[in-house]
């Protein structure tokens, strides 16, 4: 049942790759912070609330490129490349998931959260992932099987199990239309007249999901991001001792995620949280979940 089911998966240790990673995020965040306060030309993607910079592509490229002169063989599946009409799928194959700016709203504005992620899978399994934070400098990082870690310390989740005493990140996406709307926000009201202790939003995805894996806040949820939003997120939850999960197993592709400090909170978000539908990012059936819960 374990062997690899193809040659990649020989390669048991992907060390080299990660650290390539960190040298490689540690280059973006130089080019995102030189650009940070810098006028920028703004491009809307799928909403007017979705937007895109030149620095998001050259990032992306810059990244991309690298990747490729060293792991030729290697695949990708990175925002902006899609956005310009790449394919979006995950094989087997050892795959890079990109995303060169998380929280470009907040980058255009100036908010200062912003980051790179980048995620490593290998038949379909995360064996790394990397979110840099580059205002805050705060890097990060988690390994499969091997713990996660913020500027080389040790992250733990805060292992809260009573909802009431949780502080629960989210983000209200870039869907302006009203049933996303009115289902998001009518979750947020649902979740606090349970009450929860608060409600968060940084505007990067990334950056709120590794607050749970500092224990800093003890849920996220997200309905209607990608999979390059979340895929580095997840391991670094997950290895600092969280659950990632959707209705049952997590699923990348799914754009539907909830990470907790312990099940039992998941369970109670997935009670009280009522998804919308979304077009999965590839794979599967397509999204269903027409507003039951998730
Ligand atoms: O900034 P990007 O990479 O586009 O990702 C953001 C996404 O576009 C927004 O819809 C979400 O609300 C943010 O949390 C993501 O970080
Ligand atoms: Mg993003
Ligand atoms: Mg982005």
């Amino acid at each position: 049942l374990h062997a690899p089911r193809t040659p990649h998966a020989a390669m048991a240790d992907w060390t080299d790759c990660l650290d390539f990673g960190i040298s490689l995020a540690k280059q973006a965040s130089e080019a995102v912070l030189t650009a940070f306060n810098r006028q920028k030309e703004v491009k809307l993607k799928s909403s007017p609330a979705d937007l895109v910079t030149e620095t998001d592509q050259r990032v992306e490229k810059m990244l991309i490129s690298a990747i490729r002169k060293r792991y030729p063989q290697h695949r990708f599946i990175g925002e902006e490349s899609v956005a310009a009409g790449e394919p979006l799928e995950l094989t087997d194959r050892p795959t890079w998931i990109i995303d060169p700016i998380d929280g470009t709203v907040n980058f255009v504005h100036r908010f200062p959260f912003v980051a790179i992620s980048i995620a490593f899978t290998v038949n379909k399994q995360t064996e790394f992932g990397i979110v840099y934070s580059c205002v805050e400098d705060k890097l990060f990082h988690a390994q499969r099987g091997r713990g996660a870690f913020l500027n080389g310390e040790p992250l733990h989740v805060s292992g809260q199990e009573d909802i009431s005493r949780c502080v629960v990140v989210t983000e209200i996406g870039a869907e302006r239309d009203d049933l996303a709307l009115s289902t998001l926000t009518s979750n947020i009201f649902r979740l606090l007249k349970l009450p929860v202790h608060g409600v968060r939003a940084l505007g990067t995805a990334a950056v709120d999901m590794c607050q749970v894996a500092t224990g800093g806040a003890d849920a996220y949820y997200h309905i209607g991001m990608h999979c390059w939003d979340i895929a580095a997120s997840a391991i670094i939850v997950k290895e600092a001792g969280g659950v990632v999960t959707d209705t049952d197993e997590f699923d990348m592709m799914s754009r539907r995620v909830i990470a907790a400090s312990s099940s039992s909170v998941a369970n109670r978000i997935s009670q009280v949280v009522r998804a919308f539908p979304c077009r999965r990012d590839c794979g599967g059936a397509p999204g269903a979940n027409g507003g039951a819960a998730l």
